[in-house]
């Protein structure tokens, strides 16, 4: 008899589309918060900044307020990235080819990780510059 390798794969690797229960919902974001920090330099300067960003803040000893305006701006800055991931992704499945529409996706894709890396720069020196200054001094 024919081995049929199509039936062997399919059993072996359940469609992840049909995923239903929160743990496998769950388990599908991870893997993508996973696949895009693996494939992207860009995420270990933002966790390298990040991790610099929050030793300052202990050190500091900043208000509860300012904690959640610095987690804020992170997680802001990670989501733009993490969703400029996706699109770029998008666009590499769709088509290799140079396309306008896809030049503009991609474009203000990145706009939109630099708005919320700019701000985010903004919320740091308002929250760390003055405490720092006078550590420093
Ligand atoms: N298929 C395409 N058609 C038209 N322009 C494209 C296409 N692919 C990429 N570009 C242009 O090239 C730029 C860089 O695209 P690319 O996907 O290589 O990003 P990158 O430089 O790797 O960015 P990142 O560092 O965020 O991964 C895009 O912002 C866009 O302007």
């Amino acid at each position: 008899m024919m081995h049929d390798e199509t039936e062997i794969d399919e059993a072996a690797a359940p469609d992840p589309r049909r995923s239903g229960s929160w743990l496998q919902k769950f388990g599908n974001a991870f893997r993508g918060i996973k696949v895009a920090v693996r494939a992207e330099v860009s995420f270990f300067v933002h966790l390298f900044v990040t991790a610099i960003v929050l030793m300052t803040g202990l050190q500091l000893g900043i208000s509860r307020l300012e904690w959640c305006l610095l987690v804020l701006s992170i997680a802001g800055v990670i989501t733009a990235e993490l969703c400029n991931t996706a699109i770029e992704r998008l666009a590499r499945a769709i088509t290799q080819a140079e396309h306008q529409e896809i030049r503009d996706a991609l474009d203000i894709a990145s706009g939109a990780v630099l708005a919320a890396s700019l701000s985010a720069a903004v919320v740091g020196v308002i929250v760390l510059g003055r405490p720092l200054l006078a550590m420093m001094s």
